[in-house]
C-alpha cells in the first residue's frame, strides 16, 4: 500500500512574522526561504503582498529567487485589489498559489466582516474565480472554521471548488479546537462537500491551548493531506502548529500515521537556528525536537541506559534532525579542513570566500575559548547571515564597574566622517555602556527589551545578547555575540540602531552622518 505523502505548507515568512515583535527585512526573508527550500517543503507562504512594500518585495525576491522546488504563495484577503498585489509579487514564481481567506464564523462575519452568510460566500467564490484568471493553484481559507457552522462550511467549501480551488484549508484560527472535534469536523467536510475529491484538504492550527500539532495530527488522521505550519511554532498570538514536532511525529510514527513528508529533516535543527537568530526568538531548551535540551540526559539512570543503547530514552536520534554528536573538538589548534568539514556537517554550504571569513572569526574565538562547539559555530554563521550595512560600528570600548562605584563606559563608534567616543556613567555596566553609545549617536534611542543568554555551556561560553529598540512603532533587532558579555551587549545595541536607521532614518540630532 502506498503511504499518503502530506504536503508541508511552511507560514514561518507569513503568519510566522506575524508573531509580536518580530519583523524580517527582505534579505532575512530570502535567507530563511533557501533554508525552507532546502528543507524541502511543498509550499512557502512569503507574505501577504498588500499588506506593505516590503512584504510586497520580500515575496516578488522570494518568487523570483527560489526555483525548482517549493510552490510559492502570497496570502490575500477575498477582493480584487488583494489578489492584484498577490498576482503582481508573484510574476516570476514557477510555481505561484495565492491563498485568499474570508472568515466564516457568526463572530466574525457579525462583529468583524458585517456581512451575513449570503455575502460571504458570494465574496468567496467571486474572489476563488478572480484569482483562478491568472493561476492555477489557488487556495482558500475559511477562516475561523472551527469556530463556523459546519453546515455552512461545507456549503462555502463546496462553492470554491466549483470556482476553481484546489486547496480548501480549515483554519482553527484561535486554537480554540481539541484534537477529536477537530478530527470529526475533517471527517464531516469529507462525507459532505460532494465535489471534495476535486481538492486537498489542509489544515492550520494555532497554539493557544497548547494543542495545535495535536489538532493537526487529528486531522491528518481523518483525511487531511496537508498542514500549515511554521518554524519554531513562530505565528500570531501563542504562535502556529510548529513544522519540527509535526514532521518528527509523522517521521518517528510512520507505522501509526501511515504517512509521510518529503522533509528532509537532518536540515530542520539548522532552519530551526537560522530562524530563531534573524526572528530575535529564542528556542526555549525544553522545546521539543529543536530545544537544546531535547536530546540532553541529566539523570544517572537514563545516562545508564543511555550509555548502552540511546533508543533507551531516546525516540530520535539527533543526527535525523541535523543535531551533530560529534566527539571531533575544534579549538584554537584546529586548522581550515577540520574547520570546512564541521561546517558541511552542520550543513552549511558556504562559498569559499564565507569560509574564509568565518575562519578568521573562528581563530579569534578559539584564542579566547578553550573549545569551540557546534552552537558557537551556527552562531558565527547565522551572525553572517545577519550582517547588514552599517550607519555606526562598534571599535572600542572600556567599562568599569564594581559593588561600590558608579558604572562608567567609554565607546569609541566608527562612522563615515571618521570616529565619534563618549565616556557615560549607569546603573551598572549594561547601562552605561548602552547610555555610552547614546551619547555617542547623539539621539535617543528607545530601548524595548533586552536579553543575554550563554550558547554553549563553560565559563568561556560566548554569549548572545539580543535587543530591541523601537522607533514609529515599529520593532527593530540587534544581536551580538561574544565571550564578553558587555561586548555583546554593546554589539547588540549598535546593531538595533543600525536597523533603525535604515528603516526611519537618521534624526536630526545625530553627531554623525554615519557609515554605509
Ligand atoms: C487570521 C490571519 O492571520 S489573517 C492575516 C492577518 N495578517 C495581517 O493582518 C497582517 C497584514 N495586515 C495589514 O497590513 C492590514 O491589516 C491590511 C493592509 C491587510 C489592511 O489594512 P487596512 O485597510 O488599514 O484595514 P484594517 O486592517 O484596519 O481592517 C481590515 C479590513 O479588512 C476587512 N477584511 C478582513 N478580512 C477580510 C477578508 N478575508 N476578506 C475581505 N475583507 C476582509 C475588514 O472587514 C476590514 O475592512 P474595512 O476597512 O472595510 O472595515
Ligand atoms: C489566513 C488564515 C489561514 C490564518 O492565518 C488563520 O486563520 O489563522
Ligand atoms: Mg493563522
Amino acid at each position: 500500500m502506498d503511504i499518503p505523502v502530506i504536503k508541508i505548507f511552511d507560514t514561518t515568512l507569513r503568519d510566522g512574522e506575524q508573531t509580536p515583535g518580530v519583523c524580517l527585512e527582505v534579505d532575512e526573508k530570502l535567507e530563511i526561504a533557501q533554508a525552507l527550500a532546502k528543507l524541502r517543503v511543498d509550499v512557502i507562504e512569503a507574505g501577504f503582498p498588500i499588506a506593505s512594500p516590503g512584504d510586497f518585495a520580500a515575496v516578488s525576491q522570494v518568487a523570483a529567487k527560489i526555483k525548482g522546488g517549493p510552490a510559492i504563495a502570497g496570502l490575500a484577503r477575498a477582493g480584487q485589489k488583494d489578489i492584484d498585489a498577490a498576482v503582481n509579487a508573484l510574476k516570476q514564481a514557477e510555481r505561484p498559489r495565492i491563498h485568499t481567506f474570508i472568515a466564516t464564523s457568526d463572530i466574525h462575519m457579525e462583529y468583524k466582516l458585517k456581512m451575513s452568510r449570503e455575502q460571504v460566500l458570494a465574496r468567496a467564490e467571486e474572489a476563488v474565480r478572480y484569482a483562478r484568471k491568472f493561476v492555477e493553484d489557488v487556495e482558500f481559507s475559511a477562516e475561523d472554521a472551527s469556530r463556523s457552522d459546519w453546515d455552512f462550511l461545507c456549503q462555502i467549501y463546496t462553492a470554491v471548488i466549483d470556482a476553481g480551488a484546489s486547496t480548501i484549508n480549515v483554519p482553527d484560527t484561535v486554537g480554540y479546537t481539541s484534537p477529536s472535534e477537530f478530527g470529526a469536523l475533517i471527517k464531516y467536510i469529507r462525507d459532505h462537500v460532494p465535489n471534495i475529491h476535486r481538492a486537498a484538504i489542509s489544515v492550520h492550527c494555532h497554539d493557544d491551548l497548547g494543542m495545535s500539532v495535536a489538532n493537526s495530527l487529528a486531522a491528518i488522521e481523518n483525511g487531511a493531506t496537508q498542514v500549515e505550519c511554521a518554524m519554531n511554532g513562530l505565528g500570531e498570538r501563542a504562535g502556529n502548529a510548529s513544522l519540527e514536532e509535526i514532521v518528527m511525529a509523522l517521521h518517528t510514527r510512520k507505522e501509526f500515521y501511515k504517512a509521510e513528508t518529503r522533509i528532509d529533516t537532518t536540515q530542520i535543527y539548522r532552519t530551526s537556528r537560522l530562524v530563531s537568530t534573524l526572528a530575535g526568538i529564542s528556542v526555549p531548551p525544553n522545546k521539543a525536537v529543536v530545544g537544546e535540551n531535547a536530546f540532553a540526559h541529566e539523570s544517572g539512570i537514563h545516562q545508564h541506559g543511555v550509555l548502552n543503547n540511546s533508543l533507551t530514552y531516546e525516540i530520535m536520534r539527533p543526527e535525523t534532525v541535523g543535531i551533530s554528536r560529534n566527539a571531533i573538538v575544534l579549538g584554537k589548534h584546529s586548522g581550515r579542513h577540520a574547520f570546512e568539514d564541521r561546517l558541511k556537517e552542520l550543513g552549511f554550504e558556504l562559498d569559499s570566500d564565507t569560509v574564509n571569513m568565518l575562519f578568521v572569526r573562528f581563530k579569534e574565538l578559539a584564542d579566547r575559548k578553550k573549545m569551540v562547539f557546534d552552537r558557537d559555530i551556527e552562531a558565527l554563521v547565522n551572525e553572517k547571515v545577519s550582517l547588514k550595512p552599517e550607519w555606526y560600528r562598534l571599535s572600542y570600548h572600556h567599562v568599569v564597574s564594581g559593588n561600590q562605584m558608579l558604572a562608567t563606559a567609554t565607546v569609541r563608534l566608527e562612522t563615515s566622517n571618521g570616529v565619534v567616543e563618549h565616556a557615560s556613567c549607569g546603573d551598572g555596566p549594561v547601562d552605561a555602556m548602552f547610555k555610552a553609545i547614546e551619547a555617542a549617536v547623539g539621539f535617543k534611542v528607545s530601548l524595548q527589551d533586552y536579553t543575554i543568554k550563554a550558547v554553549t555551556s563553560g565559563e568561556d561560553a560566548l554569549g548572545e545578547a539580543i535587543v530591541w529598540v523601537e522607533c514609529d512603532d515599529r520593532s527593530f533587532s540587534g544581536r551580538g555575540l561574544s565571550t564578553d558579555v558587555i561586548e555583546a551587549s554593546a554589539k547588540a545595541y549598535v546593531g538595533a540602531i543600525n536597523k533603525m536607521l535604515a528603516v526611519c532614518g537618521v534624526p536630526e540630532t545625530s553627531n554623525e552622518t554615519g557609515i554605509r
